[in-house]
């Protein structure tokens, strides 16, 4: 017996006979990868041809499932939309002023998005230092807002958060939620530790400075708390766009985040991301608003609010 699938580029070749106790070996080749399964171990749960065909089937249409589902996260991760800073900035006020979300309404799902996103890359049992402390900074705009929540949630799941929040806006938002995380026992430091202390410390940093309203030149106290971090060797979660990189271009000699959690969309500086974990947040974009601007969002698993991207 021997078949060859080539439908949606699936190929199954060298499946020969395989009967029971033979020591046949099927041989199924797809797109990303070649398994080779032993026919014995199937055999003992099989007893005819017809069965272990049947046995044999059954797997070929699990791997060819799961194969297609990682080749679609792919193809998805490959043609999903990068945003320039501009388009980024339309899409945000058209949330607001078209579709009528409030800032804070978005602004909890996207710190949710970013506590979620870091309990994966980094679970409470993989971390090396106890108590689980992080440190989450804190930008003057919306992107430190997203910072406040995540380390809220953070805190809901049992890290240990730390915030430093030096420019706070004169808003109420903001003010409620700074209280919100003081009534948490989450507790603010009044200035940025050197770098040693940092790695001491914390297990890892969350970097919700800059988003993607971030241009020219930074401006202190940022100038100071960045450099601090490209000398720390935790990792660094950056919410939306890390810290200081231009929001197109990126920045070769910025922090060097071991995450980024793009919120919305990837923004373009996304493409010079080289850390181990690369996020998409914020699961709120109503499909009319994906189509216009033609984001080509990949579906989230189930009820998932992350999708990792790698
Ligand atoms: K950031």
């Amino acid at each position: 017996m021997s078949r060859h699938y080539n439908s949606l580029g699936f190929s199954m070749a060298g499946f020969h006979g395989c009967p029971p106790g033979s020591g046949g070996v099927l041989s199924i080749s797809c797109c990303y990868r070649a398994i080779d399964l032993n026919i014995d171990k199937l055999a003992n749960r099989c007893f005819s041809q017809v069965n272990v065909g049947r046995a044999c089937a059954r797997v070929a249409s699990n791997i060819y499932s799961k194969d297609l589902a990682h080749r679609q996260a792919c193809t998805m991760a490959n043609t999903i939309k990068y945003l320039g800073q501009e388009e980024a900035q339309h899409i945000d006020e058209e949330l607001f002023n078209e579709y009528s979300f409030s800032v804070d309404q978005l602004m909890e799902l996207a710190g949710l998005s970013c506590a979620t996103a870091v309990s994966k890359g980094y679970p409470l049992q993989s971390l090396l230092k106890s108590p689980p402390r992080v440190l989450v900074i804190c930008g003057p705009g919306n992107n430190g807002g997203d910072g406040l929540v995540c380390a809220r949630h953070l805190k809901l799941f049992g890290y240990e958060p730390s915030v430093l929040y030096p420019k706070r806006p004169n808003k109420q938002l903001f003010q409620n939620l700074t209280t919100q995380c003081e009534k948490m026992d989450i507790s603010f430091l009044t200035e940025m530790p050197e770098a040693d202390v940092v790695d001491e410390v914390y297990n890892l940093v969350v970097d919700a400075i800059f988003g993607f309203s971030f241009k020219g030149a930074v401006r202190e106290p940022f100038g100071d708390i960045l450099s601090q971090l490209k000398k720390i060797t935790v990792p660094i979660a950056s919410v939306d766009i890390p810290s200081g990189w231009d929001v197109e271009k990126g920045c070769p000699d910025g922090i060097q985040p071991d995450m980024l959690i793009s919120l919305t969309a990837p923004k373009k500086a996304a493409n010079h991301f080289k850390g181990r974990y690369h996020f998409l947040g914020g699961r709120f974009v109503p499909s009319a608003l994906e189509k216009k601007y033609q984001l080509n969002l990949p579906q989230y698993p189930g009820t998932d609010c992350v999708y990792q991207l790698n």
